[in-house]
């Protein structure tokens, strides 16, 4: 506005500034181009302090974080904060409030309606990044705003938007589960994972270890940890030093920096490795999902067998199961020590897998599928590519059983028939079909 009213007063055109002649004016046109000049700087800098330093937008990383849409929105302002007041806002008695990262994903979208649905504080946190059609998360948002649970759009490593949220709700709990999925995507953009499951990782819990009270965090490793291993079924105790890709790798990292956050700020930590979790609403990159919108197509599928014919086979872990777990690794969460960004004394830091303890082949996968979509599939066998994947993976979970009350109880067929049925009812009969 200043600049307007300054603008409004300078003579609109170089001419009439040649027809002041008198020492006066001389010297009241240097007083002008001086409090505009003045002013103009103002202004600039006032723009460059909006666009550079505002707290709501986040530095690209790379050129390809931005193609990724990984910019986040402007925030603020009071109606804003009574958005994320009201859905953080527990309405239980013995409730919790959680933040939910990566609230418009797959697995946190089912955790932040359970959790709401108890009665729970919910704030989700997600950055929709394209990794997969977007349209599907914002129709998960779509899902989840009715039920009261509002996600802001940001990424994990705005820090700044992060304190804002702890400095607006004083979380008890954080569910972690924002991060680079995929396997095979690892060795065409690397960089996503460590962004998101490093470093991303790393932003969270120093906001987490400097909140007072400092929250509980439970968050998403994964059963490709076990990487090489042969010895099945695979327990928390056996070695997790041979990942075979590198989302694996930034998965094991993950759990060795809640190690350090747990030892040296007291932060109480709980990694859950989950086995190939499906479901309605799942992920359209992992394959019961793209064989479906396959086989409906008449499009072949690769199916992959190790070398001999090996067979390749998952223990698939129904979506249900696994909210179950999640919810029993927050409810057994014990509070974190520290405060201040200083420990107090030990904080608890627990792994436990989340499986469904049997696995199946992926060509019996196919069979199911091919039942339930009433249509063959063109199968294609191929070798196991070099691409990251393990042959097999087989959760022991009797760890989890004990100290979570952990019991999957859904069957492949059983949960492929739930999934079938909500595909259909998405996308419609393969007309239109998953990006
Ligand atoms: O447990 C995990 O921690 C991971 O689970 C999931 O990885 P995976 O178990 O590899 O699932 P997914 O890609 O669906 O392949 C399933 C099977 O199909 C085989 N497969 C795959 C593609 C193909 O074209 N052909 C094929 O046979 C393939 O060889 C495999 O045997 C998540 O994606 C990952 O983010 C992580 O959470």
């Amino acid at each position: 506005m200043l600049q307007m009213k300054h603008i409004d007063n300078t003579p609109s055109t170089p001419g009439k500034f040649k027809m002041e002649k008198s020492p006066y004016n001389r010297l009241r046109l240097h007083s002008s181009l001086a409090k505009l000049t003045f002013w103009s700087i103002v202004f600039l800098g006032l723009i460059f302090v909006f666009f550079y330093r505002s707290p709501s937008s986040s530095s690209p990383v790379t050129s390809d974080l931005n193609r990724r849409s990984l910019r986040t929105n402007f925030y603020g302002g009071p109606a804003w904060e009574k958005r994320v007041r009201t859905s953080a806002k527990i309405r239980s008695r013995n409730g919790i409030s959680v933040l939910v990262t990566g609230a418009a994903g797959f697995v946190g979208t089912h955790v932040s309606a359970a959790l709401k649905r108890r009665g729970d504080g919910v704030l989700g946190l997600d950055n929709f990044n394209d990794y997969y059609d977007p349209s599907l998360k914002r129709a998960r948002q779509a899902l989840l705003e009715r039920t009261g649970v509002y996600i802001v759009e940001g990424d994990i490593n705005d820090v700044a938007l992060l304190k804002k949220l702890f400095d607006i709700v004083p979380f008890t709990h954080v569910m972690h589960l924002a991060a680079q999925a995929g396997v095979r995507y690892a060795m065409e953009n690397p960089s996503s994972y460590v962004h998101s499951n490093i470093a991303g990782l790393v932003s969270l819990l120093e906001v987490c270890k400097s909140a007072n009270p400092q929250p509980a965090i439970v968050w998403a490793s994964s059963s490709s940890v076990y990487g090489l291993n042969t010895k099945v079924p695979f327990s928390e105790k056996d070695r997790t030093d041979q990942p075979a890709s590198l989302y694996a790798a930034t998965k094991k990292a993950g759990e060795e920096i809640a190690h350090t956050y747990n030892h040296i700020y007291g932060l109480s930590l709980t990694g859950l490795r989950f086995f190939t979790v499906y479901g309605p609403w799942g992920r359209p990159d992992m394959a019961y999902f793209f064989f479906s919108r396959d086989i409906l197509k008449g499009k072949s599928i690769q199916i992959f067998e190790a070398a001999n014919h090996g067979t390749v086979a998952r223990d698939f872990t129904y979506i249900d199961d696994i909210v179950k777990g999640c919810l029993g690794a927050l409810d057994t969460a014990e509070k974190s020590t520290g405060s201040g960004g200083k420990k107090k004394g030990p904080a608890q830091l627990r792994v436990y897998n989340l499986g469904n303890t049997s696995p199946v082949p992926v060509s019996d996968l196919v069979s199911i599928l091919e039942r339930l979509l009433k249509v063959k599939a063109k199968r294609m066998i191929m070798k196991l590519p070099r691409n990251g994947d393990v042959q097999f993976t087989h959760a022991n979970i009797s760890l989890a059983q004990r100290e979570l009350g952990y019991k999957p109880t859904t069957d492949l067929k059983t949960g492929l028939k739930k999934f079938v049925q909500w595909y259909l009812s998405y996308y419609g009969n393969g007309k239109k079909s998953a990006q």
